[in-house]
């Protein structure tokens, strides 16, 4: 039968490869790319189907940073498709990056220099803003607007009798010390990036122990550093084709250096083709190249603990209900004002 698989940020970098890829091991796939920006959707269905021709690429309007438009887009799924298979939420941003230059140069002759490189612990803050919901925007994009997606499509995710399984495109730049349970949209802070993607780990684990009994299974990846839209952000793209011999002199020291969108989505493809039962809910796959450009994918360990993973799961449900109210306050308003 076929497969059903929704990609969200599926336009551009480590989605698109990943779609690629899947569709090189499943030809039979629904393959569904859902994404904010329909031009570029377009143009990489339009690739997807030039190098698999035949392919069922379905497109749609979905952007995660906004409540409304997850719910419309969870709408249309639901009259789309009976069944999902696999939900890969990976769009996601680093708005406004900033390397503090001093701090690298100061860890790259310290005994924590290849941590540095493969985690950027302690160099890389960002700026973070309010959207048009009141949240904040790192926060609704890389973890919120993904939650209430899987929320949302709990009619498909949790079925009996079949299995659905979703997969977070974590970091290895997820830091315990970049996030406080008072402040899960780390307002206050300077590493929304790192805040957001530790959430999406402990969300992940609260997620099994709640779905799993009903058929759903999450996990967590960590792409490597890829050379995508998000890093030309941090350093323009021809500064980093200008290190490129110093990254792969890197790559031998730290094998996550994966660099290109294809390497970088070796652990989403591979979680494609294992069972869930196989898989442990604590661990993070990580995608990595080896010096030869060998892609392999390692579980590590995630530093999270089940109490703050349930109070985070508990607030993110809180906000869920907020949300949902004020969304209602807010349509009713535009219906009286109409009439
Ligand atoms: N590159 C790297 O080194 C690493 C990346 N990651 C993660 O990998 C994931 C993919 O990023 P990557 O491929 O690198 O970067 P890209 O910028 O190439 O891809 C990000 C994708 O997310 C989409 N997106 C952003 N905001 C929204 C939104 N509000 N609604 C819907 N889609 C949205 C973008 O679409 P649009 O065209 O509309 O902007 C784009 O398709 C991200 O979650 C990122 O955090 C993790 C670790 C390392
Ligand atoms: C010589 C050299 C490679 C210089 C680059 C220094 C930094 C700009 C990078 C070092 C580690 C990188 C890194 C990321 C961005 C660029 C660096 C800070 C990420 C934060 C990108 C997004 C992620 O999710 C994780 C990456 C970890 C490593």
């Amino acid at each position: 039968m076929e497969r059903v698989v929704i990609v969200t940020g599926a336009n551009s970098g480590i989605g698109l490869a990943l779609c690629e890829r899947l569709l090189a091991v499943d030809s039979q796939l629904r393959l569904c790319l859902a994404c904010r920006n329909m031009r570029r959707a377009e143009a990489a269905r339009a690739a997807l189907l030039t190098s698999h021709t035949g392919a069922r690429v379905d497109l749609l309007h979905l952007d995660v940073g906004s409540v409304q438009s997850v719910f419309t887009a969870a709408q249309e799924v639901k009259t789309r498709y009976n069944k999902i298979d696999f939900l890969y939420l990976n769009a996601g941003i680093m708005p406004n990056p900033q390397v503090d230059i001093g701090a690298f140069f100061k860890g790259l002759f310290s005994r924590n220099a290849i941590n540095m490189f493969a985690t950027a612990e302690g160099i890389l803050t960002q700026q973070d803003r309010l959207n048009s919901d009141g949240l904040q925007e790192v926060f609704a994009t890389n973890l919120f607007g993904h939650f209430l997606l899987i929320r949302e499509l709990e009619p498909l995710l949790c079925q009996t009798g079949h299995i659905s399984r979703v997969v977070w495109t974590s970091s290895s730049n997820a830091q315990r010390s970049a996030f406080s349970i008072e402040d899960m949209q780390h307002r206050n802070g300077s590493e929304p990036y790192s805040s957001s993607k530790y959430a999406s780990d402990m969300v992940s684990l609260a997620l099994n122990k709640h779905k799993n009994s009903q058929g759903l299974f999450s996990s967590v990846i960590c792409p490597g550093l890829v050379m995508t839209n998000l890093t030309y952000g941090i350093l323009p793209s021809f500064f980093w084709t200008l290190i490129m011999p110093i990254m792969y002199l890197i790559r031998i020291f730290t094998n996550t250096f994966t660099l290109t969108p294809y390497n970088g989505a070796e652990a989403l493809h591979w979680l494609f083709l294992q069972t869930p039962e196989s898989l442990d809910p604590r661990a993070k796959y990580h995608s990595l190249t080896s010096a030869r450009g060998i892609n392999y994918t390692i579980p590590r360990q995630m530093d999270i603990d089940d109490e703050t993973s349930e109070i985070l799961y508990d607030k993110l449900l809180e906000l869920e209900r907020v949300m949902r109210k004020k969304l209602s306050e807010r349509n009713a308003d535009t219906e009286a004002q109409t009439y």
